[in-house]
């Protein structure tokens, strides 16, 4: 409970600045923000690493990235409830690396909602702009057209105890709305909600956004969020940035292993292939001829959709059915190839005709990593699997499933 007043006095603190005139938002000086070499250091660790990236007006950035590796963290360094090691902060056109948070026109909303237990949502809602000293006919104005924009015109009278999760959530979000400043920062907002509130709260607060054309910067853990809301994605690690683009350059040109394997779901497969002969690599087992025009190790990455099983007649690699999983739309079926289990993602419902099978992918579907630094080399002219002259490459149009392995629906 003192957890949740405390994170309430930090959430409201960033609308309280009296006298403050309010933030245009058709001003789009006042909606970009510039992080440049900004770092955190705690008890000699840096949690965040020398972190630059500009977030341009009207834009829904996404801090995405395991537990621990500094998205909150970069988030509170911008709204000012946290002071930066190094570097600098820039909003519009303002240093506001040292300002206070009040001084930054921001507003926050936390994963715990940090609302106040014993106020009502309405005075949730209004605590800001009352401690700002709006006139109380525009208080209830926009607290009016707020409590309509999120569906909450018919719980203003109740206490933050008497609403479920997602109601909760949507004060929360209310009161960020109505301080109508131009850039919103979100830490996690929809964890504490089933998946279906989350899915749909998605939405909401995407065409919210886009309605008021406010700057989003939104962290998650949960890639489907940041897949599905951002119009870019910044995948953090270790305190630092490792790939910065839209959801789809995440998705299909990974830049390193670890992105490759933190996008997706399943997660990408990633088979670890060693030099053989100078130019050519193979996999540890089974053989897999690689043309390459460099040595070193490296590691073939096929995301389960492009993986094709077919039956042990066909070509491909030799593997064997482990199990299958079936979610509704798909099925996600593990082989084993070798001594490396890998995922398939077949649509509808599938049953393996038998245990052994061989497995393909079309050429193009492809991606290799350097072993070592996982990062991503686009210079590899690889074959398809088995013998590499014995056919041609296959692709999605050319693919021959199991005869009987079409979806049952
Ligand atoms: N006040 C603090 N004092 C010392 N270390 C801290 C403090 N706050 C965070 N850290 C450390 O900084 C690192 C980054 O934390 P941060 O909360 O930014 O990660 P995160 O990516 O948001 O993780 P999560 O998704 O679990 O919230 C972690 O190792 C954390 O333990």
């Amino acid at each position: 409970m003192i957890r949740r007043v405390l994170a309430g006095i930090d959430a409201v603190s960033l609308f309280a600045t009296e006298g403050r005139a309010m933030v245009d938002t058709k001003n789009n000086d006042n909606k970009r923000i510039r992080l440049e070499d900004v770092s955190k250091v705690w008890d000699g660790l840096a949690a965040v690493d020398q972190v630059t990236f500009d977030v341009s007006p009207g834009e829904f950035v996404i801090l995405l990235g395991p537990s621990g590796c500094g998205k909150s963290t970069t988030l509170r360094m911008i709204s000012g409830l946290e002071q930066t090691t190094a570097g600098r902060i820039v909003i519009g056109d303002r240093d506001v690396t040292r300002e206070p948070p009040g001084n930054r026109g921001i507003s926050m909303v936390f994963q715990s909602y940090a609302l106040f237990p014993h106020l009502s949502v309405a005075d949730n809602i209004v605590f800001g702009l009352r401690s700002r000293k709006v006139p109380k006919p525009q208080r209830q104005e926009r607290l009016e057209r707020v409590a309509r924009m999120v569906g909450l015109e018919d719980y203003l009278d109740r206490k933050p105890a008497q609403l479920s999760g997602g109601q909760r959530q949507r004060v929360a979000l209310a009161r960020a709305i109505i301080a109508e400043n131009a850039i919103c920062l979100m830490d996690e907002p929809l964890s504490n909600l089933d998946a279906r509130l989350r899915g749909d709260m998605r939405r909401e607060i995407k065409a919210l956004q886009q309605r008021l054309g406010m700057t989003v910067v939104y962290v998650t853990h949960d890639q489907v969020e940041a897949m599905s809301m951002g119009d870019r994605v910044i995948l953090m690690h270790s305190g630092r940035i490792v790939q910065d683009g839209s959801p789809a350059e995440l998705y299909n040109r990974p830049t390193t292993a670890f992105a490759a394997s933190f996008i997706g779901s399943p997660a990408m497969n990633l088979i670890e292939l060693e030099a053989m002969e100078g130019q050519t690599f193979i996999a540890k087992e089974p053989t897999v001829p690689i043309a390459w025009g460099d040595a070193g190790h490296c590691l073939l990455g096929l995301r389960p959709e492009d993986i094709v099983i077919q039956p042990s007649s066909a070509a491909g690699m030799p593997a064997q059915v482990i199990d299958e999983e079936y979610l509704g739309a798909d099925t996600i079926v593990r082989v084993r190839v070798g001594n490396q289990t890998l995922r398939a993602r077949l649509p509808g419902q599938q049953s393996m005709p038998s245990e052994h099978c061989r497995v393909d992918w079309p050429v193009t579907a492809a991606h290799f990593f350097t072993a070592d630094s996982g990062e991503r080399r686009d210079d590899i002219d690889a074959v398809a699997p088995a013998t590499a002259n014995s056919r041609s490459p296959i692709s999605r149009d050319t693919a021959q499933p199991f005869p009987d392995q079409g979806a049952k629906r």
